[in-house]
């Protein structure tokens, strides 16, 4: 497995095939196929409730699921989490302790804080501090960050832009477009003017199916109702 990772010239394809998930009486996830390659953005859309944070939950390998199936250029990896560099989740809540400090966190992950942050001087001074000492949005925004230099082969981010300022929204938006080009980013974010710009592929989740969106993609995504009309 790690050398298909550490492969720095062959694309590396991520799948998840065959996710099924039903609550009670509810199908959330009906037979889904989704698909990433290092060096694309995939934006996954969805009404509240349709399933993205349960569908990303699952294919890092927090929520175990009878026969789903996630494959790296075609082998198996469930669950992924486990493949050392293969993938990191930034789940909708706070990802790691207020008690750890930013460059505890750096550390941690094996990423370089200041390179990291670069691109936000507003960060700059509050370097020093412990994550819980940031405000909701600069946390957010730092923790988005660090598993983005993270090194891995692919990053899912579950609503990365949540509470983070327009100035900030635009710079991260903007850095995910750089690090594309050495890792497959996935994410889940109802902000959907910033997200569709950057995404190569957009999927919508609809009624317990994923259906990839081409041509207008703001049209379909009135006509299912995800947008108004
Ligand atoms: N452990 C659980 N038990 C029962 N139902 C659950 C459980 N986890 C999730 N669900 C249900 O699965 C559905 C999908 O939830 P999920 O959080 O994935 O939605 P989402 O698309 O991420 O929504 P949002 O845009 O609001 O974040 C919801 O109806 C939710 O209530």
């Amino acid at each position: 497995m790690s050398q298909l990772i550490d492969n720095p010239v062959g694309a590396q394809v991520l799948e998840a095939d065959g996710i099924r998930i039903g609550f009670g009486e509810r199908q959330v996830l009906n037979d889904i196929y989704l698909r990433v390659q290092t060096g694309q953005l995939v934006g996954l859309l969805g009404r509240n409730g349709s399933g993205k944070s349960v569908l990303l939950q699952t294919i890092f390998g927090a929520r175990a699921v009878a026969d789903a199936s996630v494959r790296v250029n075609g082998r198996r990896v469930v669950p992924a989490f486990r493949h050392p560099g293969l993938l990191n989740y930034l789940p909708q809540e706070p990802l790691l302790p207020p008690s750890l400090s930013l460059v505890q966190a750096a550390d941690m992950l094996g990423v370089d804080l200041v390179k990291a942050t670069a691109g936000f001087p507003e960060l700059r001074p509050q370097l020093g501090r412990r994550l819980g000492e940031l405000s909701g949005g600069s946390g957010r925004l730092v923790q988005a960050l660090l598993l983005l230099h993270q090194p891995t082969a692919f990053s899912l981010f579950d609503e990365p832009f949540s509470g983070v300022m327009p100035v900030h929204v635009e710079a991260l938006a903007e850095e995910m477009q750089h690090v594309k080009h050495r890792k497959g980013l996935l994410i889940t974010d109802h902000r959907y003017a910033e997200v569709l710009p950057i995404c190569d592929v957009v999927y919508l989740l609809h009624q317990g199916r994923l259906l990839r969106l081409d041509g207008d993609v703001r049209e379909q995504l009135r006509d299912y109702g995800y947008l108004a009309t």
